[in-house]
């Protein structure tokens, strides 16, 4: 349980680091915020602090890269304060004070490449990044991989409600907003708000009839390719529409039931990331749920800082997954002789 404990301690210090901030851009194009850095510096350097009798590895999206350069300066010295501010106001941390250089290090220590020996702990600092800009769903998503098998995971949805977003009738605004769901390998998954410390036991839905399922895709169309969800969803008899939300939230609603199926089919050339996954992945299955690649296949988390995967990623509950499965392969037939 310790592992489950240092999880959720690290992400509710974390949550407090993401202030609205300037956003750069990456050599792939995609944005990159203060609070991206902020959240790898914080949880790199409280892991490290927490677990000093264990060899430390980190497999982390960001780099410090371009934080080294000279025209990053003032955002470096930003995200130290953010980090000191941070550490400052929790009682366990208050006399740590960070330099730029020990930012820059703690980033950095997120470099390993993990594979199939050892343990390697596995962080998105902010999953959804253009949710976060947008004030919609983002999530800070932690794993901890044990030879190559992903046994701990914990998933801080800052703006998911605690209300069902599966739904038609939704009423986002009303109720309590910020949810946090860990699992444990073996142990079932569990949620709370992120201002609570009682959690609760959750489990996917058990609906059998696609014709009542809802299903998440990417709010992006750039992340996910709409058009085949919707091929495949028309043929496995779906009726609502999809419900297009950021980040790993999506995991997240689906181990509580919200809603019954999750797509995701990257355009091509797309390489997945382990972190993208790792935790979401774990707090699904251990609520009942099947993550697979489009053929079928588990997600092999062993194989480094990328998943190698067949096409796409499918998640539902295990009676919805051979169904859905076989409407996945008819849809992505069809797209092939089509070009
Ligand atoms: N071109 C892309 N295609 C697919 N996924 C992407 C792309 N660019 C970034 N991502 C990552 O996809 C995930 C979010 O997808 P979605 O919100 O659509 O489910 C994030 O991990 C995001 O990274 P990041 O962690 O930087 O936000
Ligand atoms: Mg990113
Ligand atoms: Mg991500
Ligand atoms: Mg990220």
């Amino acid at each position: 349980m310790l592992g489950v404990k240092l999880t959720i301690h690290i992400i509710e210090k974390v949550q407090k680091v993401l202030l609205q901030s300037d956003v750069q851009s990456k050599s792939d194009r995609s944005p990159v915020t203060v609070a991206d850095y902020g959240s790898q510096a914080l949880v790199s350097f409280v892991l490290q602090r927490e677990l000093p009798s264990e060899p430390f590895s980190l497999v982390a999206e960001e780099d410090s890269g371009d934080l080294r350069k000279d025209e990053a300066q003032e955002t470096l010295e930003r995200i130290t304060k953010l980090v000191n501010d941070t550490l400052a106001s929790d009682e366990s941390y208050a006399t740590s004070t960070l330099s730029t250089e020990d930012v820059l290090r703690a980033i950095d220590s997120g470099k390993s490449d993990g594979g199939s020996h050892g343990r390697h702990w596995v962080l998105d600092p902010i999953d959804g990044t253009k949710g976060f800009l947008r004030g919609d769903q983002y999530a800070i998503a932690l794993a901890l991989l044990d030879e190559g098998k992903v046994v701990l995971g914990a998933l801080a949805c800052p703006n998911l409600p605690l209300a069902s977003i599966g739904g038609v009738n939704q009423h986002p605004s009303q109720g309590e907003v910020g949810c946090l769901f860990f699992a444990n390998i073996g142990a079932g998954t569990y949620m709370q708000l992120l201002n609570s410390s009682s959690a609760i036991k959750v489990q996917v839905t058990a609906i059998e009839n696609p014709e009542e399922a809802s299903f998440f895709e990417s709010y992006e169309a750039a992340h996910s390719i709409h058009d085949l969800s919707s091929s495949i969803t028309k043929k496995l008899g779906v009726k609502a529409p999809p419900v297009r939300i950021d980040s790993q939230a999506k995991y997240g609603a689906l181990s509580r039931g919200d809603g019954a199926i999750y797509l995701r089919f990257p355009h091509k050339g797309y390489r997945e990331k382990i972190w993208d996954h790792a935790a979401g992945c774990i707090v699904v299955t251990e609520a009942g749920g099947v993550v697979t690649d489009a053929a079928g296949n588990p997600l092999d988390f062993s194989k480094g800082r990328y998943l190698d995967l067949d096409t796409g990623i499918i998640v539902t509950n295990q009676k919805l997954m051979p169904s859905l499965l076989k409407a996945v392969r008819d849809s992505l037939e069809e797209k092939a002789s089509s070009l």
